[in-house]
């Protein structure tokens, strides 16, 4: 078993660059699976998730070629079989796009339940209204699921509620049904947009991606291209937090500011000086940190994945800031470890109360997902003593060499494997 090891590192100092965004990627590879002709995929991170992906698409016939520039050739012409391996579908979220990238062509998938973070409720709902409403059928078995079509055909569909991954799945099957598909209350995600640019590139004819409202007129053809991944936000948005947690300034590169707009404002307004250039973002912290209020909502909203780094962040803000997660309520398993950490947060139906400004000390804890993950490894770097983190599997989902970029900019940070123990913490003690 892996472990975080990390100490206080304060101030941290440095540049950072933002690798291709992971939600992004793992639509990107399934967009690719419609192409007619090899394709070329920029800036693919290298994390578990896409080491899934790429594994299931071995097994059903895709050809991935990897280089070290992180760039993947994919050539879907091969594919021989639409049964995925319903472990591997259930290792991560979006196997689901397999359903939309494969049903329109070969008119049956089968699949394991969507993995990913547990945050107590992720319904797939949405996109099976969508699916069948575009001629599909869903048969549920107890550990995975069919769905089939005579023929893919489009529809005008209302989603009930703003999903990201329920768009992208029904504009990859949208594309090459037969006929015009409406997708209405759509999300408007920089990943939603990125995926409409990428199958556009292969002759796609979509409109309005970024809007509530996007059209999708069906082809019988997609051609191959060469598209580069939109920068990871969440990881962007992590440093930022980094920064004002240890009191440093850290700059990332290779980032779209747009796209974390309203976090960028929420940070400013914590008391962080944020200055952006057309691709870059420093924060730096130059006084006290402010209490706060944040609502997730979707894009533009405040993101759900940035609501648990920050909540570290306001641990350490003097007051009482109040967070409530509207887009997974449930998603508070990184309180009760910060509270181990001596964090004074509460939380009731659905909202963390956090008394800010408490020192933090550093002990074992553990991550239940990707981003308390990210949330503890924060903490880590303010507490006074040693922070041992496990559950290091799940930040590996969505971090690349996580451990390496925080020691680029000064942190005190080690991965340790198992037997390494407490010694090994002694040993970065030094
Ligand atoms: C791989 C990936 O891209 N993951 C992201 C994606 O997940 P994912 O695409 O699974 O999340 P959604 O955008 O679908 O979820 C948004 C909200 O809609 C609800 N919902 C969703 C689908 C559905 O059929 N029914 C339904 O009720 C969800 O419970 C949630 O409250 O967006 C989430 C919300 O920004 C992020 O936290 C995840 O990092
Ligand atoms: C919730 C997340 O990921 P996933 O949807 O892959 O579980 C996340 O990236 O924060």
């Amino acid at each position: 078993m892996k472990r975080i090891v990390v100490q206080s590192s304060y101030p941290l100092r440095g540049s950072i660059a933002i690798p291709g965004s992971k939600n992004s990627s793992l639509a990107l590879l399934a967009a690719a699976c419609l192409a007619d002709e090899p394709v070329i995929l920029r800036g693919m991170p290298r994390i578990s998730d896409l080491d899934v992906f790429f594994r299931i698409g071995e097994e059903i016939g895709i050809d991935f070629r990897r280089d070290a520039d992180n760039d993947v050739l994919i050539d879907s012409r091969g594919i021989h079989s639409t049964e995925i391996d319903p472990v591997k579908a259930s290792s991560f979220r979006t196997a689901y796009y397999f359903v939309g990238a494969l049903l329109a062509k070969y008119g049956n998938v089968s699949l394991g339940y969507p993995g990913g973070d547990d945050f107590v409720s992720r319904p797939i709902d949405q996109h099976i209204k969508a699916l069948e409403a575009m001629g599909a059928r869903f048969t549920f078995h107890s550990d995975y699921y069919d769905v089939e079509t005579s023929s893919l055909h489009g529809a005008d569909i209302y989603y009930d509620t703003i999903s990201s991954g329920a768009t992208i799945n029904a504009m990859l099957a949208a594309v090459r049904a037969k006929g015009k598909t409406v997708l209405r209350q759509a999300a408007r995600d920089p990943e939603v947009v990125d995926t409409a640019n990428m199958l556009v590139c292969m002759g796609a004819k979509i409109r309005g991606a970024g809007t509530d409202t996007i059209a999708i007129e069906g082809v019988p053809f997609l051609r191959g291209c060469d598209y580069t991944a939109i920068p990871d936000r969440l990881i962007a948005g992590s440093f930022l937090i980094a920064a004002g947690a240890t009191g440093g300034s850290i700059t990332i590169n290779d980032v779209i500011p747009e796209h974390l707009g309203v976090s960028l404002s929420k940070l400013t307004e914590i008391g962080l000086g944020i200055e952006t250039t057309d691709n870059s973002i420093t924060a730096y912290r130059y006084g006290r940190l402010r209490a706060t209020r944040v609502r997730t909502a979707m894009y533009p909203g405040f993101p759900t994945d940035l609501q648990q780094p920050l909540t570290a962040l306001l641990t350490q803000a003097s007051g009482r800031s109040i967070v409530a997660d509207r887009i997974y309520p449930k998603r508070y398993q990184h309180v009760a470890q910060l509270n181990r950490m001596g964090a004074d947060i509460n939380v009731r139906s659905g909202v963390a109360l956090i008394k800010g400004g408490r020192p933090l000390r550093g002990t074992l804890v553990h991550a239940t997902d990707v981003r308390a993950g990210i949330c503890l490894l924060i903490a880590g770097l303010a507490a006074e003593g040693v922070t041992s983190i496990t559950g290091v599997g799940h930040i590996e989902r969505g971090y690349e060499n996580i451990v390496a970029s925080f020691q680029s900019i000064g942190a005190n940070i080690e991965m340790l494997e198992d037997n390494a123990g407490w010694n090994g913490i002694s040993a970065i003690r030094g």
